[in-house]
């Protein structure tokens, strides 16, 4: 076992997902079973009496790989030796707005958090920016961390690809460990791009289990619309598979992926499949050695092609909207 406990940092801990994610962290599931956290929770002032709280029961739970637990409202405090960040805190959207419509609100929140990380994190400190919206959000945070390396941001599009697991896997009655190969790529909007023609169902193509009516009118739709239909029932957004989603994501970072297959992330574009260099989208991805890979040489087809397309210039026109306004 390792001794020397790993700093995780979440902030918005206090909010619905943090409550969802703090025990899962404490109990093993984000690093592994034999490394030892130490949990820096930060919260604005407001929310820190209710952190305080769910450190109690963190407690009262005995966990053995829990090292300690520190609750700031301060940033720069907070990061302090971070060495996986997971930036949470945000206002999430209600009934009828999209996620973009929280670019003014939230994104004011994630320059000085850049900041602070620049300034304080770990050296090998690992982001994840589960805040919506959340891929321009990691590039505000990525913008204003000058000496951190630009791939240790990302954000998190794992809760659409385990979305699109498991439409799939319904569809072709299948299990969901028999899916793989699917993509999310773009934007965590309406605008993302499920994408199944390299996907292997039982080990067949995808596209031959499956018709392309219905991957147009309901798998698409179903998984890039889910977040609201989540709304739409519970009257709150997601967040138990929010929290799932975030600790596959930096599980598989820390760990690596395993053999061929890969998973979604949205990571640092270095220009691949036409995605401009610097937007943060998302991509086919393996993780080995601690680093997020862009799976390279998949064949593009033209209805692909629109799809990520479209999705992309929505990325562009969100940074070109935070330039704008001055957080980048
Ligand atoms: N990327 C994804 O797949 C998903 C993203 N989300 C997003 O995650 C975010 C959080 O969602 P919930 O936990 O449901 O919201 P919530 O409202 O329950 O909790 C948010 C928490 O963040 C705190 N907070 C606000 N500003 C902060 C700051 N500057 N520093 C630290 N803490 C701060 C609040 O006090 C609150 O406790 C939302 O933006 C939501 O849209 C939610 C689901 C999926
Ligand atoms: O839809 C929302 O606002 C919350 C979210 O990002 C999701 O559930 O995917």
């Amino acid at each position: 076992m390792t001794t020397t406990p790993v700093n995780v940092t979440v902030t918005g801990a206090a909010g619905q997902i943090g409550y969802a994610l703090l025990f899962r962290i404490a109990s093993g599931q984000l690093l592994g079973p034999d490394t030892p956290v130490s949990l820096r929770l930060l919260e604005i002032p407001q929310g820190v009496k209710a952190a305080e709280g769910t450190a109690m029961e963190l407690d009262d739970c005995a966990f053995p790989l829990l090292a300690g637990i520190d609750i700031f409202d301060d940033a720069r405090q907070g990061f302090d030796g971070a060495n996986v960040a997971l930036l949470v805190g945000a206002r999430p959207r209600s009934k009828g707005m999209e996620r973009g419509d929280l670019l003014e609100a939230n994104g004011g929140i994630f320059g000085p958090q850049g900041e602070a990380i620049n300034a304080g994190a770990a050296d090998d400190v690992k982001v994840l920016v589960v805040g919506n919206p959340a891929n321009t959000n990691a590039l505000i945070a990525q913008r204003h961390a000058p000496d951190v390396p630009a791939e240790r941001f990302t954000a998190m599009t794992r809760l659409d690809h385990n979305r699109a697991l498991h439409q799939l896997a319904t569809k072709a009655g299948v299990a969901v460990n028999e899916v793989e190969r699917l993509t999310i790529w773009g934007n965590h909007s309406a605008t993302q791009y499920p994408d199944i023609f390299h996907a292997r169902v039982g080990g067949r193509a995808a596209t031959d289990v499956v018709d392309e009516a219905w991957l147009e009118s309901e798998f698409i739709p179903t998984v890039a619309k889910r977040g609201a239909a989540i709304i739409e029932a519970r009257g709150l957004s997601s967040a138990a598979s929010a929290a799932n989603a975030a600790i596959d994501h930096v599980h598989d970072w820390v760990t690596g992926t395993q053999g061929e297959g890969w998973t979604s992330a949205a990571i640092v574009s270095d220009g691949s499949y036409g995605v401009p260099e610097g937007l943060i989208s998302s991509f086919p991805v393996r993780a080995r050695d601690g680093r997020w890979e862009i799976v390279q040489g998949l064949e593009v087809n033209d209805f692909s092609r629109a799809k990520i397309d479209a999705s992309v210039a929505e990325l562009v026109e969100e940074r070109d909207a935070v330039q704008q306004l001055g957080l980048v």
